[in-house]
């Protein structure tokens, strides 16, 4: 049986703290909405502002497919409204709530249980007036009474509500409850038959989608959520992770959505980045990690098959794949496949090689884009017959006067040298090299590039040195631009030694 899927992203959605969408972005969030297929709209509260009533309206004039709903306190007042926005829509619903929890009751409408009752009824048989589809809630549902939810669903269905809806407003509930409150509703109401049961949860402790999920086996027809999560507070049911636990289980669950889960990566970046709200890397299903692995076993495991690690491929949700990223808890498995995406053949040597190579920056580094990994290959490729290595590198720098020491191996010798330079720490890093090697060669051309962007970004050096009439270009790359240049010296130093 399918799952109706009531989303609430422009309105519960909008409601979260910092967050202002214009006209033009709620119907280009609509537009994408519709393309999803989600069921039901929920495009605004037109009574809270002039803008809110245009994008209603215009989502109501400009956007077909699924059935349009705005919000409405109990009032005749805010249904008015509300239809003023919605009537020219191909399918309108009227949505309309009064709370129905003692608390909210007492203090924060000051009415009793009978007037509340009233107002329900009242509220939809003007509805009604306007429109066949009416939706009620009974706002704070999960800390009301039972029995005066029942009496209160009977009465507003016997109306003319064509969906009842039961919100968890604040978030309090625990899946079993939640579960049992709907079986108690669908058990005692006697003309539930005639009403879709919907459900709205808050994520106040992170339960919102669970207690959805509790509902939908007990009975609920329809689910109330937002992309990505966003709504009030803690936020609402995450929409796309109500549709993946439903199509991933569905050998548990027997209902399912009738969404375009191809649209769900789509949806879900314009709506972050139109709200401004980013998406923790670790969300389910549409963080930037719910499909990336870096562990080299994990790697290992989803190279071989990819439902080692993966109960869901990334291409269901429209995203093009998964991600094998490399870093420091990567395998030779993964950076073995990644090289041969990238074009290059290893024998296994040079395989070990590079990979040492790639191991030892990646303490360093946290990701690796593939022009990383191309400036170690190719820095491997240009290595020669190391004479010279350069085992470690010191330098300090004060009052323009830069000094280096330099330890370099050289056929199982350590030795060390220092320089200084007021040219500054290359300089002196060269100039310390030239006495260890004995080799005064003559620096004619330096260059250095950043292989990609941030604060752990591999700098690539190309040195060009003269000798004896004769020209060595070298080549070193490190996340320090000093050890890079350093690398890149002694790469051409190498080539001028192997010559003699
Ligand atoms: C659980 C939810 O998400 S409910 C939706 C929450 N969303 C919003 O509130 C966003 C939009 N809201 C707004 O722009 C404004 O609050 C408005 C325009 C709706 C109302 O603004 P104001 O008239 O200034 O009233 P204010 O917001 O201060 O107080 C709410 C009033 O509505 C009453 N009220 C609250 N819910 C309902 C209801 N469902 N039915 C009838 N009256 C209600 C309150 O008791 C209070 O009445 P009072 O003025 O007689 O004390
Ligand atoms: C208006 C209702 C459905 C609501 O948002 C809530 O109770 O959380
Ligand atoms: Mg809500």
């Amino acid at each position: 049986m399918p799952v109706k899927i009531f989303d609430t992203t422009l309105r519960d959605g909008e409601q979260s703290p910092g967050v202002s969408l214009s006209v033009k972005e709620k119907v280009e969030i609509a537009k994408q909405l519709a393309k999803l297929e989600v069921d039901i709209i929920e495009a605004g509260f037109p009574i809270a502002s002039p803008g809110d009533f245009k994008a209603v309206k215009e989502i109501a004039q400009e956007v077909s497919g699924p059935v349009i709903a705005g919000l409405a306190r109990a009032t005749k007042g805010d249904i008015d409204r509300a239809w003023e926005a919605l009537q020219e829509a191909k399918k309108p619903r009227i949505h309309t709530f009064i709370a129905t929890s003692p608390v909210h009751m007492e203090y924060k409408l000051q009415k009793d249980p009978n007037e509340v009752l009233d107002a329900a009824v009242k509220a939809v048989k003007y509805a009604k007036s306007y429109t066949a589809d009416v939706e009620f809630s009974a706002e704070d549902a999960f800390r009301s009474d039972k029995d005066f939810l029942c009496d209160i669903f009977e009465a507003v269905i016997e109306a003319g509500a064509t969906t009842i809806n039961i919100p968890d407003t604040v978030g309090y509930a625990t899946p079993e409850e939640f579960g049992g409150l709907i079986s108690y509703i669908k058990n005692n109401v006697s003309n539930i038959d005639d009403a879709i049961i919907s459900v709205h949860c808050h994520n106040d402790l992170g339960l919102a989608v669970a207690n959805s999920l509790a509902a939908v086996e007990n009975g609920a027809q329809q689910v109330e959520c937002a992309v990505n999560g966003v709504g009030e507070r803690a936020g609402n049911t995450a929409l796309e992770e109500i549709a993946l636990t439903l199509n991933t289980r569905h050998d548990y669950f027997t209902n399912q959505t009738t969404l375009k889960l191809k649209e769900i990566a789509r949806t879900s970046r314009l709506v972050s980045h139109l709200t401004g709200m980013p998406i923790q890397p670790n969300k389910a299903i549409v963080g930037k990690n719910a499909f990336a692995h870096e562990s080299g076993i994990h790697q290992d495991g989803v190279i071989k098959e990819r439902t080692t690690y993966e109960i869901m491929d990334a291409q269901t949700i429209g995203l093009k794949e998964n991600k094998i990223v490399l870093g420091k808890h990567s395998g030779r498995h993964a950076f073995k496949d990644k090289m041969e995406e990238l074009g290059y053949k290893l024998k296994e040597e040079e395989l070990n090689s590079a990979f040492k190579r790639f191991k030892d920056l990646a303490d360093k580094k946290k990701e690796f884009t593939s022009l990383d990994l191309e400036a170690i290959m190719e820095d491997e490729i240009s290595q020669v017959t190391e004479i010279y290595q350069v085992d470690l590198l010191q330098v300090t720098s004060s009052s323009g006067l830069a000094t280096a020491t330099v330890q370099i191996e050289n056929e199982g010798e350590k030795i060390n040298e220092s320089a200084c330079s007021e040219g500054g720490p290359i300089d002196a890093v060269y100039e310390a090299i030239n006495r260890i090697t004995g080799l005064d060669c003559k620096l004619v051309n330096y260059k250095i590039d950043s292989v990609t962007k941030g604060k752990d970004a591999l700098g690539e050096v190309i040195v060009k040195l003269e000798y004896e009439n004769n020209l060595y270009i070298g080549r070193g790359v490190s996340t320090d631009v000093i050890e890079a240049s350093a690398k890149a010296y002694n790469n051409a130093i190498n080539k001028v030694a192997a010559d003699l």
